[in-house]
């Protein structure tokens, strides 16, 4: 975008359209994508909402709660371990950007010793990845929250060019902390009012496309907790 502005300095429409377009879909439909994937793996795993649920009782006193004054310090956001775990695998197995594309300026040889020519394309596929039983263990197609919890309790850290979602390297994603912001604030603030029901019936599939939306929405109810 930098570069599309300096060549052209005397078109900032163009320019701060393209930064809108831009920011549109690959800030707010990733973040809202992922949070759909993962409200509906919440419905479909209770015990897993129930564990959510407790650690913010835990972490947040009631006044609080009630008036949804909830992260006045960043430190808050660190303390909710199990959501943070309960969000990374949900974008493990939903990567909102589900895959990439490559392309080297020169003939070159990969690390895993593929020869790559001047004009190939190489498509990663981040869904296939965040599924692989070589990558993930036996385990990789089940919603396991708990594989991101170290022994002691903390957040278990995966290098990007295995946990890639935010894809990895020089133009790996620069709002990775703020998705996670955005996505714990609403998580919290909804999972500890309401209990989401998914509408019986309502056909859940991807669609093919560059942002892994669902192809027909998610239909919810959204029931008052006591
Ligand atoms: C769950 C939410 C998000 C996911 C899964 C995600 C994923 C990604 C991925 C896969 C890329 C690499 C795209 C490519 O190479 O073609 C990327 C790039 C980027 N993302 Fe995100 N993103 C998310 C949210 C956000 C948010 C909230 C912001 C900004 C507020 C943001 C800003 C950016 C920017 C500026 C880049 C371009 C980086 C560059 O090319 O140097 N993203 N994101």
């Amino acid at each position: 975008m930098e570069l599309a502005y300096k060549e052209n300095p005397e078109n900032p429409d163009k320019f701060f359209r393209d930064a809108l377009v831009n920011m549109m879909v690959g800030a707010r439909d990733t973040t809202s994508t992922a949070l759909s994937w993962f409200f509906w793996l919440l419905w479909k795993n209770p015990i897993t909402e129930s564990k959510i649920l407790q650690e913010i009782k835990t972490n947040f006193n009631t006044e609080d709660l009630k008036s949804c004054n909830l992260f006045k310090k960043r430190e808050e956001m660190h303390k909710l371990v199990y959501l943070h775990a309960a969000l990374c695998e949900s974008l493990r197995l939903f990567p909102p950007a589900p895959f990439n594309h490559k392309a080297p300026k020169q003939a070159d040889v990969l690390p895993s010793g593929h020869r790559v020519g001047k004009n190939s394309k190489i498509v990663l596929s981040f869904y296939s990845m965040g599924r692989m039983e070589g990558i993930w263990g036996k385990d990789c197609l089940e919603f396991k929250p708990e594989r991101w919890i170290t022994e002691k309790g903390g957040i278990k850290h995966e290098p990007s060019y295995k946990f890639t979602a935010f894809n990895a390297g020089p133009r790996a994603c620069l709002g990775k902390d703020m998705a996670f912001t955005q996505m714990k604030i609403l998580a919290t603030t909804i999972i500890h009012r309401y209990s989401i029901q998914v509408v019986t019936g309502h056909p859940i599939v991807p669609k093919d496309s560059v942002v892994l939306e669902m192809k027909y929405g998610l239909r919810i109810r959204l029931e008052k907790r006591s």
